[in-house]
């Protein structure tokens, strides 16, 4: 049944796969940070999304899965509960806010003229391409607006190994980027990264959980300095120290026009 109706979807829409990723992306933008608003506003061809006649929850990769070990869901469950504050009054916001995270930012950010529709319509997100809980990648991150600071508990799966038993440093640097950025757009909108420094201090086990702890440090007109560390949970063990660099950027540098 529910497969005649697939079918007799895809005989009278076309492109109807496009759309279904369309649907998912739709949502998960306008759940997503502040980010990626005017992004929103500006990407091409979004009111398409009307004629769309199903509602599609898109995954938040950042939600607790059985691949978390009990670190993992303890890190979690103390940021999340700064996320709610309870009052006299009753419940208030806190001054945590758990961000969402999907694998695709933007549908329609084509990345300049040289990407097939294909590559468009195939791509991910680097840090949440892989279906399988807990192989690489599992992070959550809260934010902190007010004090300009978030932090990130990533847990490094299997696949993310660089010497034997331990995370590779292409990984650490990617989740370095992916903390900081999100800090930095969170902050300012549209940015690019311009500099990364970083400095490896200890290694981390693999399946191990880390907190990185990033923060605002200035801003100098469209230069946005940030600076961020790998802990152990306990902040007891410093694992790597980084700087970062992020120019706000237009809208048609991110598009490529
Ligand atoms: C929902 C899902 C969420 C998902 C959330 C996930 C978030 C992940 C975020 C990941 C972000 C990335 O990895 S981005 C991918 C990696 N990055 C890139 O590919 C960027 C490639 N580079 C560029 O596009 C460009 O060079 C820019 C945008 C960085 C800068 O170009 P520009 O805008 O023309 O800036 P420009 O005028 O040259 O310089 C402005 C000022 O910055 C300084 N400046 C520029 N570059 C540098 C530099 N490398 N090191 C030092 N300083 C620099 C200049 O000296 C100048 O200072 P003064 O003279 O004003 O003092």
């Amino acid at each position: 049944m529910i497969r005649r109706c697939l079918q007799a979807v895809r005989r009278f829409i076309p492109h109807y796969h496009a759309l279904f990723q369309d649907a998912v992306s739709q949502r998960g933008l306008a759940e997503s940070p502040e980010l990626w608003c005017s992004a929103h506003r500006s990407a091409r061809g979004l009111s398409k999304m009307s004629l769309w006649p199903f509602s599609v929850s898109p995954r938040d990769f950042s939600q607790p899965n059985t691949s978390w070990n009990a670190e993992m869901q303890e890190v979690y469950d103390h940021y999340n509960a700064l996320c709610e504050v309870k009052t006299e009054e009753g419940e208030k916001k806190g001054p945590w806010r758990k961000l969402p995270s999907y694998n695709r930012s933007l549908k329609y950010a084509t990345g300049g003229v040289y990407l097939s529709k294909i590559i468009q319509s195939k791509a991910r997100l680097f840090t949440r391409n892989i279906k399988e809980h807990g192989a690489t990648f599992e992070y959550v991150v809260f934010m902190n607006k007010q004090e300009k600071r978030c932090v990130c508990a990533f847990q490094a799966g299997h696949l993310l190994e660089g010497p034997p038993g331990h995370v590779h440093g292409g990984a650490i640097a990617t989740m370095i980027d992916t903390v900081t950025g999100t800090l930095a757009g969170y902050l300012a909108g549209p940015i690019m990264t311009a500099n990364l420094n970083i400095n490896y201090r200890s290694p981390i086990p693999l399946g191990s959980v880390v907190v990185l702890h990033s923060a605002l440090d200035r801003t100098e007109g469209k230069k946005i300095f940030v600076t961020c560390r790998v802990t152990s949970t306990d902040e007891s063990k410093l694992h790597t120290e980084a700087t970062a660099l992020f120019i706000s950027v237009n809208m048609g540098h991110l598009f490529g026009t």
